[in-house]
């Protein structure tokens, strides 16, 4: 059995007043069978840590990004070793949003899930296709090419200390979600690929799905075999929403 895990990625949101607010509400509620991790930017990390340990959920703080590089002369950049040293366990790697507007390619993504596994960190593998590819039938050959960059840098058991989240470019922040039924299929497709190379990886490994999920679409979506919690961006920003989306990906107050 796969523990559910679900993931707020706040992107560029929040302030010192929006976490007060938010913890203020997040830490009355009662602990759910799910693991949890927020990532808000970088300068939050340390202040939001502090907030969640009054909190009696499971959670933790994760990065939205780290460097490919150790350390040095590299201006704005956060490195994985540097995330490790304030205690922050998880690492968002590969989303679109990096990609499309950092010019991220295969090679730099798989290059951060490995300097993040060498620091210990538990990295989140973002994978997904445009609108445009989907169209066009290249869903599978995107995804997988995008997941076996990852695995070839740091194999399939480095992998499951992670997770993988299937986010379809064309459901970001867009209010369409994909249907339970399309992607459950790219999950169970990126299920078999890491099954081809280690069965037992493939069985352990939490596949997460991103892309406008909301109270109202978590539980359907969740009970799919292959989709084991949520990668959440715009509901996460209220913290009862996130709330009622760990709910259900816990099995527990189905909305
Ligand atoms: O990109 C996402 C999470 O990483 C999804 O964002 P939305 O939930 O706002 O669609």
């Amino acid at each position: 059995m796969r523990r559910s895990l679900v993931i707020a990625n706040w992107k560029m949101n929040g302030s010192v007043d929006f976490i007060d607010q938010w913890t203020n509400v997040f830490t009355t509620f009662s602990p759910v069978s799910t693991e949890l991790a927020v990532c808000p930017p970088f300068v939050y990390i340390r202040y939001l840590q502090q907030k969640f340990l009054t909190s009696a959920l499971d959670i933790n703080v994760g990065a939205q990004d780290c460097s490919v590089h150790e350390s040095g002369a590299f201006t704005g950049e956060v490195s994985a070793g540097m995330l490790a040293d304030v205690k922050c366990p998880w690492v968002i790697v590969g989303h679109s949003e990096r990609r499309q507007y950092h010019g991220e390619t295969n090679e730099i993504v798989a290059a951060k899930a490995k300097i993040a596994i060498e620091h210990g960190l538990r990295p989140i593998v973002c994978v997904g296709e445009t609108l445009e590819e989907r169209e066009s039938g290249r869903t599978s050959d995107v995804v997988i090419g995008q997941l076996n960059a990852v695995l070839d840098a740091i194999g399939p058991e480095a992998l499951v200390t992670g997770a993988v989240a299937y986010e379809p470019v064309w459901a970001i922040g867009t209010g369409k979600t994909a249907t339970p039924q399309q992607a459950q299929l790219v999950h169970a497709e990126l299920r078999d690929s890491v099954e081809s190379r280690d069965s037992q990886a493939a069985s352990a490994l939490r596949i997460i799905y991103g892309g406008s999920v909301k109270p109202s679409n978590a539980a359907e979506l969740f009970a799919c075999n292959d989709i084991d919690g949520g990668l959440v961006g715009g509901a996460s920003l209220k913290a009862a929403d996130f709330y009622a989306i760990a709910q259900a990906a816990s099995g527990i107050g189905l909305i």
